[in-house]
């Protein structure tokens, strides 16, 4: 398997069963696409923006569902195997991107894991065991989590810096050793965490050392 990052705004997400899993699931990814669950109960579980549609589709009724709400991507989180059997058969059938929640065994073409994930503005990191520990996943999100403070902050202003650097001409071996020492300052990283010093000036400060052959 290889991670990819998947832009699924504008698609439709199709979950089946609202159990704690199905709702984890939704939550997720009603946060970049519209998200529809199906399931005949949903108890006071926090589906985020999802849709909710009270329906216990049989196996031969999955293929119709499919056909309503035109998947990019189904997940198959109900505790019927013979119902997630025909969520991935459906799916593989229209070449639609499928996540089975009850096994972690043996894949299908076109199936997905969902990682651990911790985002900080525009940076995203994803950790899988290919399915292998989801405990571990977890574990480790949690450890990475304080690491990626200010990771947001330090792209946007790097995407500006390499803006700035290019409008001014630099060539591209000297806007990439500036950016590149600009990623690795402690200095920097400081001023991006906290409110104390200017983060700008700091990176200032490393790029014109940098351009001056100091570092
Ligand atoms: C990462 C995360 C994302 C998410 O789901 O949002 C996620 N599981 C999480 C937590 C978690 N899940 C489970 C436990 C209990 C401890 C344990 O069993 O390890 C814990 C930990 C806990 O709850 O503390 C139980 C479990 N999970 C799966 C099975 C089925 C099986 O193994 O057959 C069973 C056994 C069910 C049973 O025994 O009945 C299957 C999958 N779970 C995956 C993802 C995919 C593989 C990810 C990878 O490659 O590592 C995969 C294959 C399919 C999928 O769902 O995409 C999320 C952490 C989010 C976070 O906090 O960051
Ligand atoms: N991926 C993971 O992290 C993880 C964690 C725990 C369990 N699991 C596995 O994933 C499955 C779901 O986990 P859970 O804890 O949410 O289970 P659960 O049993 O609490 O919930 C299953 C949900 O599916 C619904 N459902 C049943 N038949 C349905 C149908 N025909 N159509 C639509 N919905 C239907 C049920 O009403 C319920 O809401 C379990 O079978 C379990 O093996 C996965």
């Amino acid at each position: 398997m290889i991670p990819l990052v998947h832009d699924l705004s504008g698609e439709t997400i199709l979950v089946f069963g609202g159990g704690p899993v199905g709702a984890r699931k939704a939550r997720r990814f009603a946060r970049e696409a519209r998200t529809v669950v199906v399931s005949p109960e949903f108890a006071d579980r926090d589906f985020g923006d999802a849709e909710l549609v009270r329906a216990a589709p049989g196996p031969d009724d999955v293929a119709g569902w499919f056909d309503r709400f035109s998947p990019a991507l189904a997940v198959a989180a109900t505790n019927d195997s013979a119902v997630n059997d025909a969520i991935v058969e459906s799916a593989r059938e229209r070449g639609v991107l499928v996540n089975r929640a009850d096994r972690s065994g043996e894949r299908e073409a076109g199936s997905v894991v969902v990682p651990a994930t911790v985002d900080d503005g525009a940076v995203s990191v994803a950790i899988t065991t290919g399915g292998s520990s989801p405990a571990l996943s977890k574990y480790l999100r949690e450890r990475i989590e304080a690491e990626l403070d200010g990771a947001g902050a330090m792209a946007e202003l790097t995407a500006d810096l390499r803006a700035e650097l290019k409008d001014a001409d630099h060539s591209p071996a000297e806007r990439r050793d500036a950016i590149r020492a600009v990623v690795r300052d402690p200095s920097v990283w400081k001023a991006l965490r906290s409110a104390d010093t200017n983060p700008r000036r700091e990176a200032a400060r490393v790029i014109t050392d940098t351009m001056r052959g100091d570092s």
